[in-house]
């Protein structure tokens, strides 16, 4: 579940003031919203990369409001991705089980059992420079669930992808939505996607979510 009660926050002369949303635990929201309307804002405080002003913000089950980013067991996949591009697609996905200190072979098997449920097994040793837009997006995705997090947050996951790459990520994305084994907040501008994707469908509109 995400639930953010009566959140602010404010960054130079943009704010946002008594933000309330919830998903219900194992549901795929998709927010949408005009841009710079503070999308990206919500789901980087819902990581704890932003401080609010106030309000809480409860994730499956425990307030993380005032917990840093790596207690909250966040899945988050920002906008363009972003992959570390001093390792591997193999040492990219299995990151967070490395801090942790999971044992060399648990990581193996988490890492391999993604790569092949996301379709990047033959790209597990390649460096993310020599990846497609819609690679470096599944392996993004594969980073962010390698911890099997409670909550996944996407950034604009597909954007700047072509058409046919996009479609296939989309039926990679309602894969992960069908296991129901995340709670799932996804930022798009795309209402095709929304509608392919969401159980539910929230809107930003004027600092206030709808
Ligand atoms: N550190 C900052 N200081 C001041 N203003 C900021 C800062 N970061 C973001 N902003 C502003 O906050 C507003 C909301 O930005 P945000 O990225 O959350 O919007 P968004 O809805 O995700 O937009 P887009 O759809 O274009 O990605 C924008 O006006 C942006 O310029």
């Amino acid at each position: 579940m995400i639930d953010i009660r009566n959140l602010s926050i404010r960054q130079g002369t943009f704010a946002l003031t008594d933000v309330t949303l919830t998903v219900p635990q194992s549901q795929y929201a998709v927010l949408m919203g005009k841009s710079g309307g503070g999308k990206t804002t919500i789901l980087e405080s819902i990581a704890g990369l932003r401080k609010p002003q106030a309000g809480t913000i409860v994730l499956a089950g425990r307030d993380v409001t005032h917990l840093r980013p790596a207690a909250r067991h966040v899945g988050y996949v920002p906008q363009d991705g972003v992959l570390f591009s001093t390792m591997t697609v193999r040492d990219n996905i299995g990151f967070a089980l490395a801090v942790r200190g999971d044992t060399s072979t648990d990581i193996a098997k988490r890492v391999g059992e993604l790569a092949e449920w996301l379709e990047v097994a033959h790209l597990l040793d390649r460096s993310p420079h020599f990846l497609s837009g819609g690679e470096k997006q599944r392996v993004a995705l594969g980073r962010a669930l390698a911890s099997r997090p409670p909550v996944l947050l996407l950034d604009e996951p597909l954007a700047a992808l072509d058409d046919d790459t996009r479609d296939h990520l989309v039926s990679v994305l309602a894969r992960v939505r069908d296991t129901r084994e995340v709670t799932v907040l996804h930022v798009t501008h795309n209402r095709t996607e929304a509608e392919r994707l969401a159980d539910a469908v929230f809107h930003l509109k004027d600092g206030a979510v709808k």
